[in-house]
């Protein structure tokens, strides 16, 4: 388990991580969103007693990271994957990795096997593809087994086949019980991957919900219904406090009310229904919203422009 509380990063007047207090748990996938220059990896290399928080605390098991006896076996972290040496071989990278934490060595095997780089163990990592590299990254981090792994942006730059292959990963190390902390700007891939999300804008904590709740939240998020009385059924609706468009003649999209309020409420005004149906919105469209206002570098989306500043409230 990792516990962040009031975990603070300052460089000089920049508040660049910003109180930030979030559990994270065994046995799920939790996505690391946030936009460009969120503090997504400085609080990261704050777990890993990289940087030094300026206030507040990372414990890992408890502890701060410095304090652990065995730190691989607890943790594993890809935060870097070009922080190979470039002549060293696959193979002897990560056994002077194993040397110098007191591994097993036959783990350095082991861990080839998992990322799929045994047949190239012995080539230098110099000349490894960007896929590769990430691979080896990874298997840097599974090295000492650890029960809490990292992993930031790791699916950086992989074909599609590397993309699902790390999906695959992440899932059943989560499934094997670990706590798997991933950052991504991949939306489409986190509400394949995450179960989780911990969304961050300019450093300060935005959401720490299932994705399933952060997508419900979004003002895209609406139920489709089909009646045949859409009058009736939109007047009773609207004193409900919902939101209600008129689709052609028997639909009607609802948003700020659930299913089961929608259904309720046509069933209290004994209205006949011929559809009531979810519509979600995407992870992105929701991440969007939510971090409308957080978004430091780039032009404002037409999402920000709909969404407003107050979205954050919401999950
Ligand atoms: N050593 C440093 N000195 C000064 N500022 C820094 C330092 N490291 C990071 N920053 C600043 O902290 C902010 C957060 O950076 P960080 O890399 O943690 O964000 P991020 O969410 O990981 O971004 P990205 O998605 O672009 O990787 C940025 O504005 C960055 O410029």
């Amino acid at each position: 388990m990792i516990r962040l509380r009031n975990l603070t990063k300052r460089y000089g007047d920049k508040v660049v991580v910003d109180r930030l207090s979030v559990d994270l748990s065994p046995g799920r996938v939790t996505g690391f969103l946030g936009p460009n220059g969120a503090g997504k990896s400085t609080t990261m290399r704050m777990v890993l007693g990289l940087d030094r928080p300026t206030a507040g605390e990372a414990l890992v098991d408890g502890r701060p990271y410095a304090e652990l006896r065995h730190p691989m076996r607890r943790v594993g972290a890809l935060l870097d994957a070009k922080a190979v040496h470039p002549g060293r071989t696959a193979r002897n990278h990560l056994t002077a990795m194993a040397r110098s934490n007191g591994l097993p060595l036959r783990r350095v095997g082991e861990v080839l096997e998992t990322v799929g780089l045994s047949g190239v163990a012995d080539q230098r990592a110099g000349k490894f593809s960007l896929g590769m590299g990430q691979r080896l990254g990874i298997a840097g981090a599974l090295l000492g087994d650890p029960e809490i792994l990292m992993f930031d942006e790791p699916v950086n730059g992989l074909d599609p086949d590397g993309v699902r292959w790390i999906r695959g990963l992440m899932r059943s190390l989560a499934a094997e019980g670990r706590t798997v902390f991933v950052s991504s700007h991949l939306m489409s891939e986190m509400q394949e991957t995450a179960d989780h999300l911990v969304v961050i804008g300019k450093g300060r904590l935005i959401a720490d919900a299932p994705v399933s709740e952060v997508i419900e939240a979004s003002s895209l998020t609406a139920v489709r219904v089909r009646t045949p009385q859409p009058e009736e059924l939109e007047q009773q609706l609207l004193v409900a406090g919902m939101r209600v468009e008129r689709h052609g003649g028997d639909e009607l999209i609802v948003t700020g009310g659930t299913l089961d309020r929608v259904g309720g409420v046509a069933h209290q005004a004994g209205v006949r229904l011929n559809e009531l149906s979810p519509r979600a919105a995407s992870l992105e469209q929701a991440y969007m919203e939510l971090t409308a206002s957080s978004v430091e570098f780039g032009a404002p989306s037409g999402a920000e422009q709909a969404a407003g500043t107050d979205d954050r409230e919401r999950v």
